[in-house]
This record gives structure tokens, sequence and C-alpha cells, in this order.
């Protein structure tokens, strides 16, 4: 299965991947290109495709759509002042038609935080329910702790299978 995983700068995507393939997180920087790895979860392969979500490359998202399954976007569910800029993200994206088809994951991310929004709230300011005709979920996690990453993947694998 492959997945593209997005999200604006420092959302924690590069830590997800890191916590899911190696078990913990390390020191990251801002990522410029992409990471791609695997993980294997319930007998299904993921491939997880990280790139960078600085708002000047944003622009190459669109090279990786073709041929993708599931799109995990993540947000920094402390970053209130940039959730208006995820949402405008997010739905340019989801316009495309490439990823018509596409199921998606949101992976409200940072709930160690103090001010860390719920995914409950996290479902409004994204307006996930205008998404009508797609597979979606919005999942509470924590990159450090890898709370709700396989809860996440568990959900993938079910909206791949039912297809
Ligand atoms: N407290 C907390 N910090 C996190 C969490 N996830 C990531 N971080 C921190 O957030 C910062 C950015 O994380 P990255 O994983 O590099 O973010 P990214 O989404 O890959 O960023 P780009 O590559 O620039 O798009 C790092 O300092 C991480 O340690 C989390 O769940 N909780
Ligand atoms: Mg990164």
């Amino acid at each position: 299965m492959r997945v593209l995983m997005v999200g604006l700068d420092a959302a924690g995507k590069t830590s997800i991947l890191q916590k899911l393939v190696k078990g913990n997180t390390g020191v990251t920087k801002p990522t410029v290109g992409f990471n791609v790895d695997t993980v294997t979860y319930k007998k299904i392969k993921f491939t997880i495709i990280d790139l960078g979500g600085q708002d000047k490359i944003r622009p190459l998202w669109k090279h990786y759509y073709e041929s993708v399954n599931a799109v995990i976007f993540v947000v920094d569910s402390n970053d209130l002042e940039r959730l208006k800029e995820a949402n405008e993200e997010l739905h340019n994206m989801l316009a495309e038609e490439e990823l018509k088809n596409s199921s998606l994951l949101v992976l409200a991310n940072k709930q160690d935080l103090p001010d860390a929004i719920s995914a409950e709230t996290m479902i409004e300011k994204l307006d996930l329910e205008s998404e009508r005709g797609r597979k979606w979920a919005c999942m509470p996690t924590c990159a450090i702790t890898g709370e709700g990453l396989l809860d996440g993947l568990n959900w993938l694998k079910g909206a791949l299978l039912n297809k």
C-alpha cells in the first residue's frame, strides 16, 4: 500500500515515520525532498513517502500523487495559528483529480502539548465533514510516545481492504 504523508512544515511527519520504523524519534531537520520507508503491520506492507512541508516546496507534493492509495495529512494540534493554512493546503490537495479515490487519514499530532486541540475539534477546523464520497478519519497522535500511530495504520488497512 502506497501512502503519501504530507502536511505543513514541523507538523511531525518525519518524527512519525521514525517512530513507526525505528520505534523511537530522534532529532529531525526540516525535510527537503522526501524520506521513504516501509512498515509492515498486520501483514500489510505500507510504503510511506514523507514529503517536506515548507511552503516553498509544497508545490512538489503533486509529483507524488500518482498511484497513491491513501494520504496521511499531519497537523500540529498545538499550532492554532496555522490551522487555517493547514485547512487551505489540505483542500487544495484534495481537489486534485489524481487523489479523487484516495482515502484520507488526518493525524492530529502533538497531543502531548498543553494547547493541543482534540481530534473532534480538528475535524471542525479542517472542515473534514465536507469530504463526502471519500473515506476519511481523524485521529489523535503523539510521535514521541507513538500514541495513535498503529490505530492509524489499522484504519488505513480497513479503508484499503473495503474498497
Ligand atoms: N511535543 C511534540 N513534538 C513533536 C511531535 N512530533 C514532532 N515533534 C517535534 O516537532 C518538530 C518537527 O518535527 P518533524 O518531524 O521534523 O516535522 P516535519 O513535519 O517532518 O517537518 P518538515 O520536514 O519541515 O515538513 C521536531 O522538533 C519534533 O521533535 C509530537 O507529537 N509532540
Ligand atoms: Mg520532515
